[in-house]
């Protein structure tokens, strides 16, 4: 499990040591982390660092501090060194390290922005340390127009080699993932202490690159996590394993009630998907020409033109492929979400559920879904509003409705109505193809059904029971994201073809690797 946490976690971490006058000995460990990254990665990319050349675009704060040590330490390697003070002013101690390990400075000033832009593209490798968690919004002044300009320079003609992020790229909310251009766009971010939150959400998340935590000696202090990725061996650990004596209906029931006459593929997908992620059956209510491709496509599905009422299952996926006039099937969706039974909800069924309902229903809104949802709950959102904020959306949106609510995208991001928050990214853009999210619903209903009512499973992960439906979304927005990538290989993908791989993924996560 990644835990991430705000700029404000982290400062209050390490309140306590630099109390103890530690802060000089967390900033050694920060910079000595940073070089030795640059280091790993140059190596990595079968660079030599005698004679490279790195350059350090640094602010007033202790994020400059960290890039300037962190250059020196690479100066001692051989590399050359060049920093832009961008605000008149650095940290002394590390100017002076930086000064006395050969590096050249340079003042940043409105006149000479663009040519220290051009200078700094000619680097093999830029360090961003303008600003970290103590920002306040973005660059401003020259240091803006320098950044502007550098990255202007990247895009077209192609320096630095290598952009590195010191603790978070400069001008992303360390707490939310809002991106205040202009940013960098880092290859990797190596961050301090454990991750931030700014991270792991869109569009912070755009900015990062690959990111890489230096432990620093705050883990101890650091507080419950504001967000949480899960990894392989989580999902090892929370995924569901038939006992000896299992039975289909002791593995877990879902019932499903998807697709209409303009989009029966939505019903088949969903199912398949299910089917894929290892429930014991799939039953399937709705019209009888959906069924009948169901059928035909999914022979292991029973489907029937029944009521929910009269369908005994542990949980329903609702939605899929379901417009505004499919009263019948939206009639089946709120006897779903009547019932009390865990519920995922997707596309049609979004706008038809009641206003309220509970952490036990899972809603997957893409952004533009999540924005109409938060419209007619009274909150005035469009499209580009959650997508420049995908984490206060998401929260916005489980606080209103009191579900789970999924936000999809390239981080898929997961909110509890008790603010309990996961961030998924184990996807490739190969996945934006039209019925991935069917297949989405589906692997998270299979889940639903299979390990919702298993309250002990989370308590001894670590996860707190009445948070679960959470949890249980992002295990299946990661074995969507695992699947896909499997699937894709690098290539181009179609969504039936993520329920395939998908036994292959699981059955890799829960083999030991020695065997
Ligand atoms: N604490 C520790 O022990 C450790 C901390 N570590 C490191 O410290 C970093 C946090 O350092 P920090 O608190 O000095 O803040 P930082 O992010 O460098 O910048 C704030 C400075 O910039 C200014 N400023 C603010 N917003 C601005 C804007 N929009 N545009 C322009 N200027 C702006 C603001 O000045 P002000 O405007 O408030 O006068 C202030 O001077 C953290 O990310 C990590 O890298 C590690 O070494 C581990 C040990
Ligand atoms: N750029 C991307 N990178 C990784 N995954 C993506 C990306 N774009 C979309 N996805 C994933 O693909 C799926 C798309 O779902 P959705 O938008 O509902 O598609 P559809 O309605 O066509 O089935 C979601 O799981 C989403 O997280
Ligand atoms: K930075």
């Amino acid at each position: 499990m990644i835990s991430a946490y705000t700029g404000t976690q982290i400062r209050a971490a390490e309140e306590p040591l630099l109390a103890a006058g530690m802060g000089a000995v967390l900033m050694q460990r920060a910079s000595y982390g940073l070089a030795n990254a640059i280091v790993h990665e140059l190596q990595a990319r079968g660079r030599r660092l005698y004679g490279a050349s790195v350059a350090v675009l640094a602010g007033k704060g202790n994020n400059g501090g960290d890039g300037l040590f962190a250059a020196s330490f690479l100066a001692a390697r051989g590399m050359r060194t060049t920093a832009v003070l961008t605000a008149g002013a650095a940290h002394t101690e590390a100017l002076a390290a930086f000064q006395r390990a050969g590096g050249r400075v340079h003042f940043l000033s409105d006149a000479n922005a663009s040519r220290l832009a051009a200078e700094m593209a000619r680097a093999d490798v830029v360090i961003d340390a303008v600003l970290g968690t103590g920002a306040q919004g973005g660059l401003r002044g020259a240091a803006a127009a320098l950044v502007a300009s550098l990255a202007d320079v990247r895009q077209t003609s192609g320096g630095p080699e290598l952009m590195v992020a010191c603790d978070i790229p400069s001008g992303v909310d360390a707490d939310t993932g809002e991106a205040h251009a202009p940013v960098l766009s880092a290859d990797l971010t190596v961050t301090f202490g454990a991750a931030k939150v700014g991270l792991l959400a869109d569009p912070g998340a755009d900015y990062a690159g690959r990111v890489h935590v230096v432990p620093i000696g705050i883990e101890a202090e650091l507080p419950w996590p504001a967000l949480r990725r899960l990894q392989p061996p989580d999902l090892l650990r929370l995924l569901p394993q038939p006992g000896r004596r299992a039975h289909k209906y002791s593995r877990g029931v879902l019932g499903v009630v998807a697709g209409s006459a303009d989009y029966p593929g939505a019903a088949v997908l969903a199912c398949r998907g299910a089917l894929a992620a290892g429930v014991g059956m799939v039953r399937y209510l709705g019209p009888p020409e959906v069924a009948h491709l169901v059928r035909q496509s999914c022979p292991e599905v029973v489907c029937s033109a029944g009521e929910v009422a009269d369908t005994h299952v542990q949980a329903w996926l609702v939605g899929s492929g379901m417009g505004p006039s499919d009263s019948h099937q939206l009639q089946r969706a709120h006897d779903a979400v009547e019932s009390g039974l865990p519920v995922i909800a997707d596309a049609g069924a979004l706008p038809a559920l009641p206003d309220v309902l509970g952490p036990q229903v899972v809603l997957t809104p893409h952004a533009g879904e999540l924005a109409a949802l938060l419209k007619r709950l009274g909150a005035d959102y469009e499209r580009s509003a959650v997508e420049v904020n995908t984490l206060g959306a998401v929260r916005h949106a489980a606080a209103l409705t009191e579900a789970t609510v999924l936000l999809k995208g390239a981080t898929t991001l997961v909110a509890s109505p008790f603010q309990d928050f996961y961030s998924q990214a184990d996807g490739t853009p190969w996945l934006a193809t039209a019925g991935s999210g069917d297949v989405l619903a589906g692997i998270i209903g299979a889940l639903l059904a299979q390990v919702g009512p298993d309250v002990g499973r989370f308590r001894d992960a670590g996860i707190d029971p009445d948070e679960r439906w959470a949890a249980i979304a992002a295990m299946g927005a990661s074995l969507h994201g695992l699947a896909g990538t499997a699937a894709a290989g690098g290539g181009p993908l179609s969504a039936g073809r993520i329920a395939e791989y998908l036994p292959e993924v699981w059955s890799r996560l829960v083999t030991p690797p020695d065997v």
